[in-house]
């Protein structure tokens, strides 16, 4: 058995993550045509490649099936219920920063901390007969902040893209996504709360817990390791 490596076969992640093991020695490529999802690893014995979505990735980590894999924090923590208990994280690789956020219409201007969304929450209730919404695809790590803040008058609208627009459409009062340049949130004429920072992502390798070792894949992860530590 080898060592089963998952890293993102599309989307924003993909090239950085081919780049990244390309300086620690290891040669990350497609093979076969541009849409075929296939790939192979040079420089090291012993490990294959597993193409895959980012979103994916959390998955197949959690179920053992890829001994690595590479992905956004943010999605381990709302993929994966207890993360730590499943993957360890070994390496952060320094791109696909991008912050986890609480935003409200800019024009309500006595709303800039989390205290005041909660006085704005029971009040809406009262006045609309129904919670104010907040739209997000971050279900479990949306909840979870807003317990430990003490935010509970609120419910949680899914929405699994241009979030933003959601305030503007009327389905949502407010919005817990993803920001890099916070350029579309400016545009939707949302601000973030002074404290509505949830989580700051980044892209990752990752080790799952659950995946069968034996002394190939053992071996293939320690010269890995000496790879990264050589290239910190
Ligand atoms: N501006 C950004 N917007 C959204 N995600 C970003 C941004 N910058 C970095 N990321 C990170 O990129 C990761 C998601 O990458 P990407 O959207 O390519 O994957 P995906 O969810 O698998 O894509 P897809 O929606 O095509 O399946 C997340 O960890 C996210 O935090
Ligand atoms: O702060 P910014 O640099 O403007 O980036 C943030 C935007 O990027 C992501 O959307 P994505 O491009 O993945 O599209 P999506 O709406 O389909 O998720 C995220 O959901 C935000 O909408």
């Amino acid at each position: 058995m080898s060592l089963k490596l998952g890293v993102p076969s599309k989307g924003r992640l993909m090239e950085k993550t081919f780049d990244w093991f390309g300086a620690r020695g290891l040669d990350i490529r497609r093979t076969g045509s541009e849409r075929e999802y296939a790939g192979a690893v040079g420089g090291i014995d012993g490990v294959d490649l597993v193409l895959l979505s980012a979103g994916e990735i959390p998955r197949e980590l959690n179920a053992g099936r890829i001994h690595l894999g590479v992905t956004g924090t943010d999605l381990v923590r709302e993929r994966i219920p207890a993360w730590q208990d499943r993957v360890e994280e070994l390496s952060g690789m320094g791109f696909g920063q991008a912050d986890l956020v609480i935003a409200v219409p800019k024009c309500w201007v006595d709303v800039d901390t989390l205290e005041d969304l909660d006085a704005v929450a029971s009040a809406f209730r009262q006045r609309h007969g129904h919670r104010l919404r907040i739209a997000t695809k971050y279900h479990r790590m949306v909840r979870e902040f807003l317990r430990e803040a003490g935010v509970a008058d609120y419910q949680l609208v899914d929405s699994q893209g241009a979030t933003e627009g959601t305030v503007k459409n009327l389905t949502a009062e407010a919005v817990a996504d993803i920001t890099s340049t916070g350029d579309t949130l400016r545009a939707n004429h949302l601000k973030v709360l002074s404290d509505g920072l949830i989580h700051r992502s980044q892209a990752t390798l990752f080790r799952s817990k659950s995946a069968a070792w034996n002394d190939r894949t053992r071996a293939a992860l320690d010269i890995l390791s000496e790879r990264l530590e050589e290239n910190v």
